[in-house]
């Protein structure tokens, strides 16, 4: 199949370079120039396992390229995915501009019989917005397919090859057939709905995980109370098949492109037909607070005074395997730990050049290594779970520390990683690790 996908981003980069792979004729657009000489020179604007290799093979194959050429490059396709943002405005609507834009880009080069697919997230209804957009602008027949998309940054291109299933909304069963073709060797789990079902369904899928995150945070805090160890409780919850094992992992809250601009797009939804989504509203009330647990546990251990105090962060993407820094809990802790009068020491393995054009400069140092940043710091915050900060070695780094204590924001540190230490620890629900705080576990009376 003829593609071109419009917008290079997380989503359209990966799934373009994928869809590449499985043997189609794939043409990635972007109007961002500089993304587009990186890729034609053979690089990755983003950071992405695996992605560049991918790239590479599909490109020296003669199956994949890239140009900021809309019009030349949907002039060929069968089919015109939009994987353009769809960024929150101020009152948590998604905005629909870079859909619109598109939308009208495309319509002034639509070959007939041409399939046009919005796999970027977006309200209720904007498939046909974009529908009648296009057709306000050319006779030539098409037919209207939303695909939202489902992968996870950091194991983006697994996801894209092996999808849980694959959702395919439209009015027209040849055109939903049709895509449904391409996705076959991916899956056999290919779900036709109605525009409408693809669309919400894809809010839904976001708003039950951040859902599930923000119960088990809660639980994690009750945990603290109680003197119970979340990750057991956890474990054991999600052992029942109804509740399943995933996203169950208790921490700072979720960050990232994702759940926090669609949840809040699905209250903003669900608000204009009078609907008033009192649990998800919730959900993402819990999320803010929680990201403050790190700096409720830092004024604990210091006596409410963290003026003046050095605090090494570990982790400034919303998750280990990205460069992603897009609501990232990092931004608004340090923010913070700055504000009132913290030095900051930071390091993360690929995320610090984004973080700093979202951050700024003031009041941070930012460090080439882990031990560096943590070198001379009254405290460390470990807010990013990669794999690097979970190998580290502790005695080691407690040598480098002017004081030994460790905030575990995502509960990364095991009891035997603690061991021979002499680390005041906190990590998040699991109270009977705490050491060297000497915190009572509460006689419960009911
Ligand atoms: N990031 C994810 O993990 C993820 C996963 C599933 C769904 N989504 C959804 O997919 C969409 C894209 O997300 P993303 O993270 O890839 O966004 P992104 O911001 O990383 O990329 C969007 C790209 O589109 C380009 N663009 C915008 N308008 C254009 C136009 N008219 N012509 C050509 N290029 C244009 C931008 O320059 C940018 O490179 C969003 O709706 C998002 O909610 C994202
Ligand atoms: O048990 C968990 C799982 C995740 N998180 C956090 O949740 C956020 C999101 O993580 P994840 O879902 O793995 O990453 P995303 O790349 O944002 O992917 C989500 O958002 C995408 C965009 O819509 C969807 O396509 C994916 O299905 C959906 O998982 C991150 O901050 C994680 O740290 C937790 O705190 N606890």
């Amino acid at each position: 199949m003829n593609i071109a996908v419009i917008g290079t981003g997380y989503v359209g980069l990966v799934s373009g370079i994928c869809y590449a792979e499985l043997g189609n004729t794939v043409i990635c657009v972007d109007k961002d120039p500089f993304k587009i000489s990186t890729l034609q020179n053979g690089g990755i604007p983003i950071y992405e396992p695996g992605l560049e290799e991918l790239s590479a093979k599909n490109v020296a194959a003669g199956r994949l390229s890239y140009t900021s050429d809309l019009q030349a490059a949907v002039r060929e396709a069968e089919l015109v995915i939009i994987a353009v943002g769809t960024p929150p405005l101020p009152s948590g609507e998604a905005d629909l501009a870079y859909i619109d834009a598109a939308a009208l880009e495309i319509a002034e080069a639509l070959p007939a019989g041409a399939i046009v697919a919005v796999k970027s997230t977006v309200p209720v209804g904007t498939n046909e917005r974009v529908r009648d957009l296009i057709r306000s602008r050319t006779d030539a027949p098409f037919s209207s397919v939303s695909l939202p998309e489902f992968l996870r940054e950091g194991s983006a291109i697994r996801d894209t090859m092996e999808p849980d299933r694959v959702v395919i909304g439209s009015e027209s069963r040849e055109a939903a057939e049709k895509v449904a073709e391409l996705h076959r060797p991916l899956t056999d789990k290919i779900m036709i709905t109605d525009l409408r079902s693809a669309e919400l369904l894809k809010y839904a899928s976001n708003a039950f995980l951040a859902t599930k995150i923000s119960l088990i945070n809660e639980i994690a805090n009750i945990c603290e109370k109680v003197g119970a160890d979340v990750t057991q409780v956890a474990e054991g919850m999600g052992f029942d098949r109804r509740i399943g094992p995933a996203f169950l992992q208790a921490g700072i809250g979720y960050g990232g492109s994702c759940f926090p601009k669609d949840t809040r797009a699905l209250i903003q939804i669900a608000g204009h037909v009078e609907y008033d989504f009192k649990l998800l509203r919730s959900v993402v009330e819990v999320n803010r607070e929680q990201r403050f647990n790190v700096i409720r546990k830092l004024e604990t251990i210091f006596g409410g005074e963290l003026r003046g105090k050095t605090v090494a962060v570990w982790g400034l993407s919303f998750k280990p395997n990205t460069d992603d820094v897009r609501e990232s809990p990092a931004l608004e802790i340090m923010r913070h730990l700055v504000d009132v009068g913290v030095h900051v020491r930071a390091y993360d393995p690929v995320a610090t050049p984004n973080f700093r054009s979202a951050f700024g400069d003031k009041g941070v140092v930012w460090c080439e290594g882990a031990l560096e940043a943590a070198a001379g710091a009254d405290a460390l915050c470990l807010l990013t779970e990669w794999e690097e900060f979970a190998g580290a070695d502790l005695r080691q780094l407690q040598s480098v520390m002017s004081r030994p204590i460790l905030i575990d924001g995502r509960n990364v540190f095991r009891e035997e990683d603690l061991a021979g230490t002499a680390f005041i620890y906190y990590s998040i629900g699991r109270p009977s690790l705490n050491q060297g705080v000497r915190e009572k576990i509460p006689i419960l009376q009911y």
